[in-house]
């Protein structure tokens, strides 16, 4: 396994608009995109841009909000009310790759490949396996 660039940092969130109110008035984002809905994976998605470093790309706080009853995050939201840092997202060459290191290795990985946010393939391993971070593995889109 190679550590790749840290997509992002999935955010957990009971209201979008509030942690989007957050991040511009508190943090002073300037680059917040449109929130979307993503009912495959049970969640509202917005993306909040982080400045680059030195010209290189930037990382993107992603706050996701439960979309239908079957979300994966109101177990989250149940023991977090006001929300919290969710999971962590690590970008790699190539997902299946990545998948048969992760189950080499012993760890849990949830289910299929499938597409994410960025309109990639993604896929989970638990946290339990992971030093108690859910962790997400991204195929790098090839547009770069
Ligand atoms: C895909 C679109 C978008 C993208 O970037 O492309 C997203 O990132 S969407 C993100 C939302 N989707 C997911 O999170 C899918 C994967 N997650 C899961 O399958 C579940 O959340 C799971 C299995 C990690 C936990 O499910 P659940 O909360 O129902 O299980 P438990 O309550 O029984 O928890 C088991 C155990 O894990 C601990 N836990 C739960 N969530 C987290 C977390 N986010 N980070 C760290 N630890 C977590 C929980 O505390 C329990 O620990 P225990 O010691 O056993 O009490
Ligand atoms: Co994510």
């Amino acid at each position: 396994m190679k550590l790749g660039p840290l997509n992002h940092v999935g955010v957990a969130t009971p209201s979008i608009p509030e942690s989007i109110a957050f991040y511009r008035d508190v943090m002073g984002a300037t680059e917040i995109h449109e929130p979307f809905d993503m009912p495959a994976q049970g969640v509202k998605v917005c993306f909040v841009d982080t400045p680059a470093q030195d010209g290189g790309q930037g990382t993107q706080i992603e706050l996701i909000e439960p979309l239908g009853e079957d979300s994966p995050i109101h177990g989250f939201l149940k023991a977090n009310p006001k929300g919290g840092q969710h999971h962590m997202c690590y970008e790699v060459p190539d997902i299946h790759v990545a998948k048969a290191e992760f189950e080499a290795m012993g760890k849990k990985v949830l289910g299929e490949p499938r597409i994410g946010a960025h309109g990639t393939l993604i896929f989970f391993v638990h946290p339990k396996d992971m030093g108690g971070v859910l962790t997400e593995i991204m195929e790098t889109p090839k547009d770069g």
